[in-house]
């Protein structure tokens, strides 16, 4: 049996993080042990820090450490100093890159690092004090340029890119130099054009390209972590390396699913995940199965699958797992349908531990993605504390 959660940490087993950073799609499956690095970046104040606590917030039982970019700024020197409106703060060179890849490597390996503390007012580190940051299963690095560097792309398991449109970025920085820092609205508009916004052209917008997930409106796009769960569960399949002519003639080198996929969504709510997988897997086939539950009975009303679904790896798509008989049923008509169990992944927002138990037991070799494994089920089979009626709240249906 094998419960992996991609973005939620209660349960862990069958977490295998992969040693090396794949080109795409991450493989969760690789053999060694080593902490699972997620890279989160994206322009000034789009949002990044509430992408990492919510992360944080799902991993609740996992050991995770946040790592920031900004404590690797350099600190200026007394001529810097002097003129540190004419400072680029968002260019590359203001980080000490070195640094930064020596502490993720350290912790990449498992060992204990110490962080350097700077000060935004004093744009200067603390010359003796660090933050001491202890080896972790999950190590979040955070920052504006964090994809700029290959080295660093290179020991992220999962690179997130938050995205957010550039005004309203904009009108958050000025609130945050002003409160928080010290400023006056003048200079950070100032340095917002003549610096940030360059730079956010000329190096941050270029890294995009390297994130396996983009996440669009910032941290208030809760939506996204079914983008989350559905590019995890995609990890799991076997894949192989592929080398394609580009029409510059330039050789790209990616990767191609083994076998062919398939989306099957349980409706209502399963559909709501459709957008998530068109989003990672563009035109990919999805089937439906309609199935009727009343109690613990469920009865199936409607199936239309793809013909060659049995030659398929398929990605079996419902937000709640309840009691687990409406899965149970539907994992079974798949079975039915010549697909073997261990080709199938159950992809989940919440889930109830009673859901898992009866799946995971009747459906061994299946795997089960879920984002949070909520408390349990209370005597209507309701998930506690849950989401309440996940098709009524998405489609608007309920009063
Ligand atoms: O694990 P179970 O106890 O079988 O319950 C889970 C089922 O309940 C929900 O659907 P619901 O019946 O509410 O239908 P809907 O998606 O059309 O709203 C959910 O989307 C699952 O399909
Ligand atoms: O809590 C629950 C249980 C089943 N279906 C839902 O939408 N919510």
């Amino acid at each position: 049996m094998e419960i992996i959660e991609g973005v939620s940490g209660a349960h862990f087993s069958g977490w295998r993080p992969s040693s090396t950073a794949p080109t795409s799609p991450s493989s969760p499956t690789a053999p060694s042990q080593q902490p699972f690095v997620i890279g989160v970046s994206g322009g000034t104040a789009s949002g990044k820090t509430t992408v990492c606590e919510l992360i944080i917030q799902q991993l609740q039982d996992c050991r995770v450490v946040l790592v920031c970019q900004d404590s690797f700024y350099r600190g200026l020197t007394n001529e810097e100093l002097k003129h540190v409106h004419k400072y680029n703060f968002d260019h590359p060179d203001a980080f000490d890159t070195e640094q930064l890849v020596e502490t993720l490597s350290k912790l990449k390996s498992g060992h204990s690092v110490q962080v350097p503390i700077y000060d935004f007012k004093l744009h200067q580190r603390s010359s003796d004090i660090f933050r001491l940051v202890n080896a972790s299963e999950v190590i979040i690095m955070e920052g504006i340029l964090v994809f700029h560097e290959q080295r660093v792309r290179d020991m992220m398991n999962m690179k997130i890119f938050v995205d957010a449109d550039p005004d309203v970025r904009l009108a958050r920085r000025i609130k945050r130099d002003t409160v928080d820092r010290g400023r006056d609205v003048h200079s950070v508009l100032e340095q917002y054009a003549k610096f940030v916004k360059p730079a956010f052209e000329d190096f941050i917008l270029p890294s995009k390209k390297y994130a396996d997930i983009i996440i669009p409106r910032g941290g208030d796009n809760g939506v996204a972590i079914d983008l989350i769960v559905v590019e995890h569960g995609l990890g799991y399949f076997p894949f192989k390396e592929k080398q394609i002519i580009t029409p510059t003639g330039a050789t790209y080198t990616g990767v191609e699913f083994c076998k062919q996929l398939c989306g099957v969504s349980i409706i209502r709510s399963g559909e709501s995940m459709e957008n998530a997988l068109r989003a990672c897997c563009k035109g990919i086939k999805i089937g439906k199965i309609l199935i009727h539950r009343q109690g613990e009975e469920t009865q199936l009303i409607y199936e239309k699958l793809p013909n060659d679904i049995s030659e398929r790896h398929v990605l079996l798509m419902d937000p709640v797992l309840s009691t687990g008989n409406t899965a149970s049923q539907a994992i079974e008509l798949l079975i039915n349908k010549g697909v073997p169990e261990a080709n199938i992944i159950f992809l989940n927002l919440i889930s109830a531990p009673e859901g898992i138990n009866c799946v995971c037991t009747r459906f061994p070799h299946l795997k089960i993605i879920t984002s949070e494994i909520e408390e349990g089920l209370n005597d209507q089979c309701r998930v506690i504390p849950g989401l309440g009626e996940f098709g009524d709240r998405y489609f608007g249906t309920d009063d």
